[in-house]
């Protein structure tokens, strides 16, 4: 097993293993977020007829109409209904806003421009051919790929498969995440604390994480520090695509969780990230699951969730679209610390004067989870940088789910 590896290429050695889950066919209305799993073609134009976009006059214009121009009103066609009389030069039909352009006319003049008496309209400004038509077929044609199998389906995406008609979407099921949280130490919430205990966060910060992500979450009930009750819970979570434990990841006595998952079955793939916070990270694989034990300490966790776990379960999820990676900010605070290893540090994201400025999470420790209330950029401070000056120039990334 590797130990102290960097998360690049931590990273690598999971996704290289990694496989998206199956398919399934279900409703557009029950799509939205879900990952599309294949690429899907428009069956129909878009509009599926020429169309006028104003409310007004269509009639057949020519290069050199008089002005004003006087014309017969023949027909009126409101959104909705098709009329088949053919306008003639010398006439033209009432036209409203998302209604089919009659044969023979070749133009919409708007409302305003005309004034009208009984069956005669004046068109006080006349428009040229072609003037104010939405063609068929002018947004999307047939056969067009609208979208490709990897996209999020996000509202936008599901009212355009709407548009076109699509009523059964293929896409990924959601990945199933069993979320384990260990330590002899932890109560649940509702019930008044032991001498020596704190009540469990771990399990409800990351359950609404996984939400986020798309996940189907089974949350196991807290386990102590004994090997063979973690073993016992790990059976719980046989279904589960990757299983994601906080606690007893690092070195001491009862940091049992890495011999856990090895007796278990696993196959260790590494201990250690060389960054902070949240070192103390291992991963294994047992046949197609995977399991990441995350340190216990409530803000290391949640970073190693973004940096190590939110990309494998893009991957797991079928996603496609690239992430958003890392952007340069200025340092709006400083900071002491930065040592050796590299350092993601919590903060938010201030603009002004153009430029995108990070201010600094007051408490940075890897237990401390209200320095994550309002942070929302992971600042990435390199090996052995020394002291962080404000001013500075460094690279971060956004996380848009942790966004107050
Ligand atoms: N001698 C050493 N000690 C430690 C080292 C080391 O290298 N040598 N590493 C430190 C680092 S860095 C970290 S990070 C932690 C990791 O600890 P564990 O993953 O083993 O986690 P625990 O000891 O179980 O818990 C740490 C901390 O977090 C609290 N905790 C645990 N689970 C939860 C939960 N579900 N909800 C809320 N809080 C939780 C726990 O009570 C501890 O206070 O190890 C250092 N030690
Ligand atoms: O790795 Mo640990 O720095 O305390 O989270």
């Amino acid at each position: 097993m590797k130990i102290m590896i960097e998360l690049e290429e931590a990273l690598e050695i999971v996704l290289d293993r990694i496989q998206s889950v199956e398919t399934e066919c279900i409703s557009l209305a029950d799509a939205y977020y879900r990952v599309l799993a294949q690429d899907v073609a428009s069956q129909i134009d878009m509009p599926p007829f020429a169309r006028s976009p104003l409310d007004g006059y269509a009639y057949r214009a020519t290069d050199a109409d008089p002005r004003p121009l006087r014309l017969k009103v023949v027909s009126e066609i409101p959104a909705g209904t098709f009329s088949e009389r053919v306008i003639d030069s010398g006439e033209a039909a009432k036209i409203f806003t998302g209604a089919p352009i009659p044969p023979g006319a070749n133009c919409v003049v708007r409302m305003e421009d005309t004034e009208s008496v009984s069956d005669k309209v004046t068109i006080l400004c006349p428009v040229s051919p072609d003037s104010n038509i939405v063609h068929k077929g002018e947004e999307i044609r047939e056969g067009d790929i609208l979208l490709k199998q990897g996209f999020h389906l996000t509202p936008p995406a599901i009212g355009l498969f709407a548009a076109v008609g699509l009523d059964q979407v293929n896409v990924y099921r959601r990945p199933r995440v069993g979320v384990l949280s260990t330590g002899s130490e932890l109560m649940d919430v509702g019930q008044p604390l032991n001498p020596g205990k704190i009540y469990n966060s771990n399990s409800y910060t990351l359950r609404g994480m996984l939400m986020e992500a798309g996940c189907d979450v089974q949350v196991i009930p807290i386990v102590s520090d004994q090997i063979e009750d973690t073993l016992e819970a790990l059976e719980k979570v046989a279904e589960a695509d990757v299983i994601i434990t906080t606690g007893g990841a690092s070195v001491g006595d009862y940091d049992i969780m890495r011999h856990a998952l090895a007796e278990f079955g696993c196959e260790m793939l590494f201990w250690k990230l060389n960054l902070k916070p949240g070192t103390p990270v291992s991963v294994g694989q047992k046949g197609k699951q995977f399991f990441f034990s995350l340190s216990g300490n409530p803000a290391a966790a949640m970073v190693t969730f973004e940096l190590l776990v939110r990309p494998v379960l893009r991957k797991l999820a079928g996603r496609s679209t690239p992430e958003e990676g890392e952007f340069p900010v200025k340092m709006a605070s400083s900071f002491g610390k930065a040592g050796k290893q590299r350092r993601f540090l919590r903060g938010q994201a201030v603009f002004k004067d153009g430029e995108i400025w990070a201010d600094l999470a007051l408490a940075q420790g890897s237990g401390i989870l209200r320095s994550m209330i309002g942070s929302h950029l992971l600042i990435d401070v390199p090996a052995n940088h020394g002291p962080v000056e404000v001013g500075e120039r460094l690279m971060a990334r956004w996380i848009a789910e942790w966004e107050s």
